[in-house]
């Protein structure tokens, strides 16, 4: 392991991931490959921007990261560790992941933001105390703290949803397309949020995002995908974005085409 490797608080080592798809002949497990040979390392406090075309395998590999799935084969270590050994529910206080379609599961914004902060055990002044300063932090008003989910809109959801994986300050924060319901001034203001909880937590943070422009303000290092392989992999000030522009407008003009 080198020095740079020690380093990392997050490292994929030649990951593949394939579907599991069993073949109604033999019986054996076949798969078609979603993510292929990938590795890269994020230091802690980095803030990674993943774009790429329509089923590139973005999701997918945010997936991977939080464990909801696990590599066909290859390795990821969080903070040094292969993340396998590290119990689901200490991986879980490490990094969160917060999916484009996040569920209150029926409970109100107020009670949905509360209660992982309860199952933590944390004191009822702590809750209060996190749960107002990441409100207004998000410009989440006090009145959407009564509703639920069927009475917010889908931006407020997005933001409700972000609210809620800061409240629990994850060493690692994945976001899947956290601005895509979200009108310019909430998505530029949520970015400028994310940036300084990067500088001041050192907060590690991935985000999925297809609008360049807010990517290009984000990130620190930016990963392309490209059909299942990681195509770049530079730091912000190395990047081509007429030229990365380009290129993602062209593979979106060919799902077009195919679809
Ligand atoms: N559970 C699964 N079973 C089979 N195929 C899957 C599964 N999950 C994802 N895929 C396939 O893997 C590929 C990558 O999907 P993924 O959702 O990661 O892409 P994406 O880059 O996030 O796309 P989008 O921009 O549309 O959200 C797609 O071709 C998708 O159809």
């Amino acid at each position: 392991m080198n020095n740079a490797a020690t380093r990392a608080t997050l490292r994929l080592e030649q990951v593949n991931l394939l579907t599991k798809l069993k073949s109604q002949a033999s019986g054996n497990q076949q798969g078609c490959p979603i993510l292929q040979d990938i590795s890269f390392e994020v230091l802690q406090g980095d803030r990674i921007a993943i774009v790429g075309a329509v089923g590139a395998g973005k999701t997918s590999l945010l997936r991977l990261i939080n464990r909801l799935i696990e590599p066909t084969s290859g390795k990821i270590y969080i903070e040094n560790q292969e993340y396998r050994q590290i119990p689901i529910i200490q991986l879980r206080q490490i990094v969160t992941l917060v999916l484009q379609e996040s569920k209150l599961l029926g409970m109100t914004v107020g009670q949905a933001l509360a209660y992982p902060l309860i199952l933590r055990g944390l004191s009822k002044q702590v809750i209060e105390e996190r749960v107002n300063y990441w409100t207004e932090q998000l410009h989440i008003p006090n009145e959407w703290l009564g509703r639920t989910e069927v009475q917010l809109s889908a931006g407020q959801r997005q933001l409700v949803a972000i609210a809620r994986s800061l409240l629990i300050q994850p060493k690692i924060l994945l976001l899947d397309e956290p601005t895509s319901a979200l009108d310019a001034g909430a998505a530029s203001h949520l970015i400028q949020v994310l940036i300084q909880l990067s500088q001041t937590h050192q907060t590690t943070i991935l985000m999925v995002n297809q609008q360049l422009d807010l990517a290009q303000m984000f990130c620190t290092r930016l990963l392309h995908l490209q059909q299942g392989h990681l195509s770049t992999n530079q730091r912000v000030s190395e990047i081509n974005w007429d030229e990365l522009r380009k290129t993602l407008i062209q593979a979106q003009s060919q799902d077009d085409f195919e679809f």
